[in-house]
């Protein structure tokens, strides 16, 4: 039990010490099996206290991303036994990484300028999202990264509810030391069953500054055309006191280089749940593509869109159009060895 919680906390990059917590029977359990256990410069501590049980590490973030699990996309589906196919795949650390833009949220549906004001989903953007969940049932997640908006969050929930797998997606809290004490997982088989979500407002939709609120035909009719496209559209010019694409690229593809690429490097498949500005900056990075062609890159809301990470290569291969659809599960042999293994589970 005490090996799972130090594996959960190792394999989501969790930090530092997670302070003393209070006995219970589980906790007692946990502090029966005092140990230290020292891994390529991570150390963790379990044991108990006077003040009750505890749970600590030191350790260097660099040092546990480069560690972090190695579980191959057919480990995520079976028991850790091992195959022929996840040890190919440990080899090429090969992983998923699915990108989807949330579902339409409800000033979308009103057409007003939303940027980083907390909107949630409109009915049809429910819709969307489980729609969305449809399309990728049958492909790995191990990791899910979210804005730190409620309409990117409620969209990789509720993709979630459709995938096959049916592990559960556990919201993380790293806030304060009391957050992360107080959410912690002490079941080894339930830290399996569960997928960590992190959210972070550097994926965020760019922030809108004072055009936030107004509505995008009334603001074209005052402003002129051309000049709400230029705020819209353009790659190094902010709307009125809000970010341009360039700024939400700058914190949004830092996020991903620091965050996100050591797990798809170590992988880790990993779906990111985010918006219209975010995402294309993300894809500029991915694609590499010019700050001209970034501009006319659009991204319809619910449609996941499909990246394979190999040595450190980022593969597109667009979005999967279905559950039942071939071609996406023969991108690579993982895949078609993951859906493989689920439709085995079903059977
Ligand atoms: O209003 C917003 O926050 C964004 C996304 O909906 O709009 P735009 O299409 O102008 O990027």
């Amino acid at each position: 039990m005490a090996a799972a919680a130090a594996a959960f906390h190792q394999s989501i990059g969790t930090p530092h010490s997670v302070g003393h917590v209070n006995n219970s029977g589980l906790l007692q359990e946990l502090a029966k099996s005092s140990v230290r256990f020292i891994s390529k410069g991570f150390e963790i501590d379990i044991g108990l206290s006077k003040r009750g049980c505890y749970i600590s590490s030191k350790r260097n973030v660099s040092v546990i991303r480069a560690s972090a699990s190695q579980a191959s996309v057919i480990d995520i589906v079976s028991s850790p036994s091992h195959t022929k196919a996840n040890d190919s795949r440990k080899k090429s650390n090969e992983a998923a990484l699915i990108l989807i833009r949330h579902g339409e949220s409800l000033w979308n549906e009103k057409n007003l300028f939303t940027g980083c004001v907390d909107v949630p989903l409109s009915k049809k953007g429910v819709e969307e999202a489980i729609e969305a969940g449809k399309r990728i049932s049958n492909i790995p997640v191990d990791m899910i990264y979210t804005s730190a908006l409620i309409r990117a969050q409620m969209t990789a929930m509720l993709a979630m509810t459709q995938h096959r797998r049916k592990k559960v997606p556990v919201i993380m809290h790293n806030e304060s030391e009391r957050a992360r004490a107080w959410s912690q997982i002490f079941s080894e088989d339930t830290l399996k069953q569960t997928i960590p979500v992190v959210a972070d407002w550097r994926l965020n939709e760019r922030m809108y500054g004072e055009l936030q609120g107004l509505n995008k035909q009334e603001t074209a009719d005052r402003y002129g055309k051309e000049q709400v496209h230029e705020w819209r559209r353009s790659y190094d010019i902010p709307p009125p006191n809000g970010e341009s694409l360039e700024m939400c690229a700058q914190r949004a593809v830092a996020y991903f280089k620091d965050q996100i690429e050591p797990q798809l490097l170590a992988g880790k498949n990993v779906m990111i749940a985010a918006h219209g500005n975010s995402l294309r900056s993300i894809i500029m990075y991915l694609d590499k593509l010019t700050s001209q062609e970034v501009i006319s890159l659009e991204l319809s809301t619910g449609i996941p869109m499909l990246y394979i990470s190999k040595e450190g290569k980022f593969i597109r291969r667009g979005s999967p159009a279905g559950p039942a659809e071939a071609g996406v599960y023969a991108y690579t042999k993982n895949l078609a060895l993951y859906r493989q293994k689920l439709d085995e589970m079903v059977h």
